[in-house]
């Protein structure tokens, strides 16, 4: 069976829910092979972070440009900066079979939607929102002006949720992480993904030469 499309995974949630901790632990043994979608962003490298592995930092004219060109799946501008998700790579890895893993806002999830429809559409939720705000002023990157931004965004992020196939809490990394595999490998186990190739083999087997057995 390896001559199936590969999965569409977006996973998204409000700011400071833990989709970034999420992924990374994901991809930390990354036991299903998934690939992940590298996006391009005008906000500044942070340190530690790697160009071309954790985004493509490009500048405000060059993002217009990938706009203008029509290189991006989608993308939003979020707290002052551009994010958007380069089209090309995720063509090419889900004809190879792959399935390519997105992380991204809801608002860029949302568009994703409206173009990809067959995605898996994960929306990872806090425990609470008094957890979110601590998950948020424990990060230490906001001032409490921003906190208060991300909080009202998050109540309307939340009430988005119903456009998902499904939601994870982020109760503890762990479980979230599990939950994600698990969601995505039953995905492949769906019977209208798997209904074409066990076809193709019926029709193989009997195109052989079996008909007589
Ligand atoms: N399950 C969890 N329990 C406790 N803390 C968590 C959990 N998941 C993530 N965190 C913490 O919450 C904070 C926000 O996490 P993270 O930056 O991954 O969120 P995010 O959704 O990617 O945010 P943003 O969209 O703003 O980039 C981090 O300090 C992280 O360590
Ligand atoms: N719509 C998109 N959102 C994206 C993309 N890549 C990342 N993101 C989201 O942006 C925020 C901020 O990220 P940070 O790295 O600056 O903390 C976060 O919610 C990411 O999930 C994208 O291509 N499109």
């Amino acid at each position: 069976m390896t001559d199936r499309r590969g999965l569409l995974i977006v996973l998204s949630g409000p700011s400071g829910v833990g989709k970034g901790t999420v992924r990374a632990a994901i991809f930390e043994n990354n036991i299903f092979n998934y690939v992940y979608s590298v996006s391009a962003t005008t906000r500044k490298m942070r340190p530690g972070e790697q160009d071309g592995v954790d985004y493509y930092y490009v500048t405000r004219s060059h993002f217009e440009e990938l706009i203008r060109h029509d290189k991006l799946l989608e993308y939003a501008e979020y707290v002052g900066n551009y994010y958007g998700t380069p089209i090309e790579k995720i063509e090419e890895n889900l004809a190879k079979g792959k399935d390519v893993f997105l992380e991204i806002e809801v608002q860029g999830a949302l568009k994703v939607r409206e173009r990809m429809s067959e995605g898996i559409f994960i929306f990872l939720a806090p425990p609470n929102l008094h957890e979110l705000e601590s998950r948020i002023i424990g990060r230490g990157t906001d001032d409490m002006a921003v906190i208060y931004e991300r909080m009202q965004k998050a109540r309307e992020e939340i009430e988005m949720m119903k456009h998902y196939d499904y939601v994870v809490v982020n109760d503890q990394v762990s479980n979230a992480v599990q939950k994600v595999n698990a969601i995505i490998q039953s995905e492949h186990l769906k019977v209208d993904r798997v209904v074409d190739q066990i076809q193709s083999q019926i029709r193989d087997y009997f195109q052989k030469g079996n008909e007589d057995l």
